[in-house]
């Protein structure tokens, strides 16, 4: 099983390789050279399973010789032990044909855990072998900075720095990155919006006497394995709703794409998915990409939904890898454009994300609306990401079952959904004194060359 840059200039890797490395020399991402196929009667067979082993039998295609099944397992079965649902992704019904897909259940609350549990474990396993030591520099609007913390924190071989824009997370979140006491990781409150973070983790990738002398590591979905593991929720699911006999579709709250391309990935992989749909916020820049043609940013625009707070949408690049029959030149041509403003989406390669992709655009007003409707209707509390993606989904619905990912528990944006229901939702008595811990937090100026001296510091090299 090989890896290959949506540039196309990058060293071909393994499974392994493009794990450590993150981001491909080239500026790219990393994709596999043929996405494995699951034949019909392989999926029927998940039916049933527990979540670790249809995660077992997802995932073994793509990689290789990294581990062994012993080993896979048994990683599989220590990431996802701490979550608090023993179906780890259930399901609830929110109406005739709609379902929402619960993927709060882990340690932090968010999507972001059922990936970042598993490359925790798989790194740590990767780096025993070798006896290497890494520095992982990773952005976030909120949800990857705290599930990275949670899964790197105390690990002797790791040093984690995680940029977050200042005061554009939620205290929930800003607290679950600030509040570890261990000294291997490090919170960084950044001048700027998620888009400046992101920049400045890919700009130092791009340095490479930067990157091999920190022996940099990238755990933000820049990272192959992160849009691995979220595969799997998509084949669990649709299982249980009757794929592969029955054809379903997902409406995904979309950011950094790197859900939803996880969605296209199982379909890739032969689940039957109709249509999956983007989700955006009022940062509604995929949404208008699949309408127009045109990717255009337009500037950050804070919203109830911060984690979806994002213009430069990285999966994307991904799709766009596929949608131009994988020319590495073109979507090099088009991330240069990028970095000057915006691109053009060529007639083809339009259509064919179209017969793919729907999307949808959520109002400030929209979300605060479907929090209170939803709760009244359903008995069911969204966090304002979902909301974002239940009113889309509700736009969409078909005659296949909609599957709406629930990506964040309500607990994390306590003031959103306060504003629309008049009731805080309680953190997990787990958290309870969250809000009595001391906080660490360095504040930083959106300066590359600053902050690679810090970190250089930090880690003493
Ligand atoms: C709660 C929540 N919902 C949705 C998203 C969007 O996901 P993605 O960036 O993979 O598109 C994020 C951020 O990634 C998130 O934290
Ligand atoms: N919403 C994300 C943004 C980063 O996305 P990632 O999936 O690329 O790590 C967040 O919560 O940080």
């Amino acid at each position: 099983m090989k890896y290959i840059s949506t540039r196309g200039a990058a060293p071909i890797l393994t499974f392994g390789e493009a794990m450590m490395t993150g981001l491909a020399r080239d500026g790219g991402l990393y994709v596999p050279e043929t996405v494995p196929q699951m034949a019909q009667a392989d999926i029927a067979a998940l039916a049933g399973l527990p979540y670790e082993e249809v995660a077992f039998r997802v995932m073994r295609p793509f990689l290789g010789t990294t581990f062994t099944d012993d080993e896979f397992r048994g990683l599989i079965a220590k990431a996802y032990a701490g979550f608090g649902h023993d179906a780890r992704a259930p399901l609830v019904q929110l109406g005739p044909n709609h379902f929402l897909l619960e993927l709060f259940h882990g340690p932090t609350l968010a999507f972001k855990d059922f990936a970042m549990q598993l490359i925790g474990q798989m790194m740590q396993a990767a780096l025993a072998k070798t006896g290497d030591r890494i520095t992982i520099v990773g952005a976030t609007s909120g949800d990857t900075g705290s599930a990275a913390m949670e899964a790197f924190r105390g690990l002797a071989n790791v040093d984690l720095f995680i940029l977050y824009p200042h005061g554009r997370v939620s205290e929930v979140q800003r607290r679950q990155m600030t509040t570890p006491t261990e000294g291997n990781v490090h919170a960084l409150a950044m001048d700027g919006d998620f888009d400046d973070a992101q920049a400045r983790v890919k700009d130092m990738f791009n340095d490479f006497a930067f990157r091999d002398g920190v022996r940099l590591a990238g755990v933000n979905s820049i990272n192959w394995a992160r849009v691995l593991a979220q595969v799997v929720y998509y084949f669990s699911s649709a299982v249980s709703l009757g794929a592969p006999h029955r054809a379903v579709s997902f409406t995904v709250p979309t950011g950094n794409f790197g859900d939803i391309f996880a969605g296209y990935i199982a379909r890739q992989m032969g689940l039957p998915i109709e249509k999956l749909v983007i989700a955006t916020n009022q940062n509604d820049i995929l949404d208008r990409a699949l309408r127009s043609g045109a990717y255009v940013t337009d500037g950050v625009k804070p919203s109830i939904s911060p984690s979806m707070d994002i213009q430069v949408s990285s999966n994307f690049e991904r799709a766009l890898f596929d949608a131009y029959g994988r020319d590495g030149k073109a979507v090099a041509q088009l991330m240069a454009e990028l970095k000057a403003g915006g691109f053009h989406i060529s007639q083809g390669a339009l259509e064919t994300l179209r017969a793919t992709f729907g999307s949808g655009r959520c109002s400030e007003e929209e979300t605060t609306a479907t929090i209170r409707t939803a709760f009244a209707r359903t008995g069911e509390v969204l966090c304002p990401h979902s909301a974002v993606g239940v009113k889309v989904a509700e736009e969409h619905l078909g005659t296949a079952p909609m599957i709406t990912l629930a990506t964040a528990h309500p607990a994390k944006f306590p003031d959103a959904v306060e504003g629309a229901m008049g009731t805080r939702p309680a953190l997990p008595p787990r958290m309870a004194d969250l809000f009595d811990r001391p906080e660490r937090v360095t504040r930083v100026a959106n300066d590359l060359a600053a902050l690679q001296t810090l970190i250089r510091e930090r880690i003493g090299g």
